[in-house]
């Protein structure tokens, strides 16, 4: 077995062992609302304050470091009508996307594309990016002098990340094309069927929208696709598409784009254009403007890749980003075993507490998502009634079937409040309306993702408002992201914690419910924080499939949170990670049987292993040393 296969084995074997263990509860056959009162009733009866609020790790003092925040000007005094336009695409601007006055990055780029030249455009999220590279697409292509039709093929290829943003940015050029019917827009994204898509393509698409994957298998099995009039490439959200590794894509993509065609223009757009992108700035743009809206463009951007700083730590370090002005953010440092309490009551403090308010909560895995979801269905959703509606939780990741994806996507877009649960699936690009919080249970992998995820809020002027958990183990992340220009304000957990307050549903035993001094009043609070994190317990130990769904989503909370970069690995290192604790941010009373032990024997093993790796591939390079800086571009200390 080869050492990669010996590290999956093992990393499988012990999951396995440790997670998939024989439940010992018996499954309950009782109705959900009788489960629930049961439920309700033993959290009441069995209130054992110690267990939450003791051998918890000290909350440090947070120290705010001293942070400029780049500053972005999001509209002009400009409007569509000085852009020298068509009439009719300056008229569908003002009455069907409602948009008349220019955003500064519109101002900037929608010039630049006329004129023909490349461009790589960074500015901040919900600036409105994508009008500035959709509105000279589609001035250019209805003004071709022989007219587009359908048999020209693809004139246009856009390329996004995710299905949700190919969908959303294909109903833009829908909207866009309303006077020039002769030109056709198309979506082609993964979980989709192939045959209808094989379909629309032989019919011809003029405007192509695609993920990367699914374009790749058109471009191998479908002989009707054909870029031989392909005027334009945009790769939209582009560090994104290099991260999720579809450099591969990427590369079959543009050799298949390269091998035909006339001379094409070419756009590269992300809110965080970092310094990974600089090699496909080279491969793929020609001597391209640099709009960079919140000052200066980095200066290495247009440099050739052997000016790539090799050192990825400092790489991220020098990346500063915009943030909305009028984004409120925030972090609440919680130690892990009261995680899942502070959440529920963040939750019903927005929710259920005040009104208007449309949530979006980020996780590092399908798994957390899926088991959160029906957690909070079950014990926080409560009945509608004559004055409320249900409190409603959606949720989206990858492992959903992409109707479902659709449906759910749909659905939280057009609902004026509503918790959404997800994974990174929607931090990018989405455009989902009246967003009020941004929460990110997980932190983020990456400064840019952190910017991604709150920029879902307060998007084109628009106030929101973001929080950020961190355990006390992790607040050096507050400066890592001070290292990006970006500035948080604290939360106090038990501030979070009081709204729980509001509601006699989570009463403790009633002890200090009468007395209004604060001791009296923060020892309530803690009660009540019992009542309802026996209340997650209770339901998770009262059914087996419960019990195997929450360890599933410790197992992959945790197995995320192996992947940190080696650079953020002193702030998040899963051997600071207390597992009893960390379980009980999943409902679980205590950890896995033997996890510990098991894990501790797993990672000795996976360190040897490593090592062993490390040196196989140092013997097998020596030798190779300049081929391998030529190819890799990593120099030879790294190696
Ligand atoms: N000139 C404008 N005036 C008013 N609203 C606009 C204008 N341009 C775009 N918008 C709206 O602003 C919202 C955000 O636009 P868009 O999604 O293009 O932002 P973005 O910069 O691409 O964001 P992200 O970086 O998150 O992808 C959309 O609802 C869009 O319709």
């Amino acid at each position: 077995m080869c050492d990669s296969a010996h590290i999956y084995y093992h990393c499988y074997f012990y999951y396995n062992n440790i997670f998939q263990s024989p439940p010992t509860v018996q499954t309950d056959r009782r109705t959900p609302q009788k489960k629930k009162d049961a439920v309700r009733e033993t959290g009441r009866s069995s209130i054992k304050t110690s267990s939450l609020f003791k051998h918890n790790p000290e909350i440090p003092e947070i120290h705010r470091p001293v942070v400029s925040q780049l500053k972005e000007k999001i509209f002009t005094s400009d409007s569509f009508s000085d852009l020298d336009l068509h009439p009719h695409l300056v008229a569908t601007l003002n009455k069907v996307l409602n948009v008349s006055t220019v955003t500064s990055v519109q101002k900037r780029t929608i010039p630049v594309l006329l004129s023909g030249r490349d461009a790589v455009v960074q500015s901040q999220t919900g600036s409105g990016k994508t009008l500035s590279y959709a509105v000279p697409v589609v001035q250019s292509l209805q003004g071709l002098q022989q007219k587009v039709s359908r048999s020209d093929g693809p004139l246009a290829v856009v390329i996004v990340p995710t299905r949700e943003l190919a969908q959303q940015t294909f109903q833009t050029f829908q909207k866009l094309l309303k006077p020039f019917t002769w030109i056709v827009p198309g979506v082609l994204m993964g979980g989709e069927k192939r045959k209808s898509e094989k379909a629309r393509l032989r019919k011809g698409i003029n405007i192509l929208v695609s993920t990367p994957g699914r374009l790749v298998d058109h471009i191998k099995n479908t002989l009707s696709i054909a870029f031989s009039a392909v005027r334009w490439l945009i790769l939209d959200e582009a560090d994104r598409t290099l991260d999720l590794g579809f450099e591969k894509d990427l590369t079959v993509i543009l050799n298949s784009l390269n091998s035909t065609g006339p001379s094409r223009q070419n756009v590269l757009l992300s809110a965080t254009l970092t310094h990974g992108v600089t090699r496909l700035v080279d491969v793929c743009l020609q001597d391209p403007v640099n709009i960079h809206v919140s000052g200066p463009a980095p200066s290495d951007l247009t440099t050739t890749s052997s000016a790539v700083t090799s050192d990825p730590s400092t790489a991220s370090q020098s990346e500063s980003f915009a943030l909305p002005e009028s984004l409120k953010q925030y972090v609440v440092v919680v130690p892990s075993k009261i995680r899942l309490v502070c959440l529920a009551a963040f939750i019903l403090d927005k929710c259920k507490f005040s009104q208007n308010n449309k949530l979006i909560v980020f996780f590092s895995s399908c798994e957390a998502v899926e088991f959160l979801h029906s957690l909070f269905t079950s014990v926080l959703s409560g009945p509608s009634t004559n004055q409320k509606p249900q409190l409603s939780f959606l949720r989206l990741h990858g492992n959903m079937k992409q109707e479902e994806r659709s449906e759910v996507f749909q659905q939280f877009s057009v609902s004026n409040s509503g918790v959404l649960l997800c994974t990174d699936v929607a931090a990018r690009g989405l455009d989902l309306p009246q967003v009020t919080w941004i929460i990110q249970y997980t932190p983020p992998a990456a400064a840019a993702e952190y910017v991604h995820r709150v920029g879902r809020t307060a998007r084109i002027g628009g106030r929101g408002s973001s929080l950020l958990f961190l355990t006390p183990a992790e607040t050096a992340f507050i400066t890592e992201l001070a290292n990006h220009h970006i500035s948080l304000s604290e939360l106090k957990l038990l501030d979070i914690l009081s709204s729980l307050m509001m509601d006699d549903t989570y009463k403790g035993r009633g002890k200090y419910y009468s007395k209004s001094s604060s001791k009296a009043l923060e020892q309530e609070t803690r009660e009540r924080a019992t009542v309802l994190q026996t209340e997650f317990e209770n339901f998770v130990h009262s059914d087996a499939q419960s019990v195997q769904n929450a360890k599933k989503a410790l197992q992959s909370f945790l197995r995320a949170y192996t992947t940190y970069p080696a650079h953020l690995k002193h702030i998040f290192h899963i051997r600071s990670l207390h597992l009893g604790h960390t379980a009980k941010s999943f409902g679980l009373r205590d950890a896995p049987q033997g996890l510990n032990a098991r894990w501790k024997k797993y990672f000795t093993e996976v360190k040897l292993l490593i090592l062993q790796c490390k040196k196989t591939v140092v013997k097998w390079a020596k030798p190779h040393l300049s081929t391998v800086q030529q190819y890799s571009g990593i120099t030879c200390p790294q190696i």
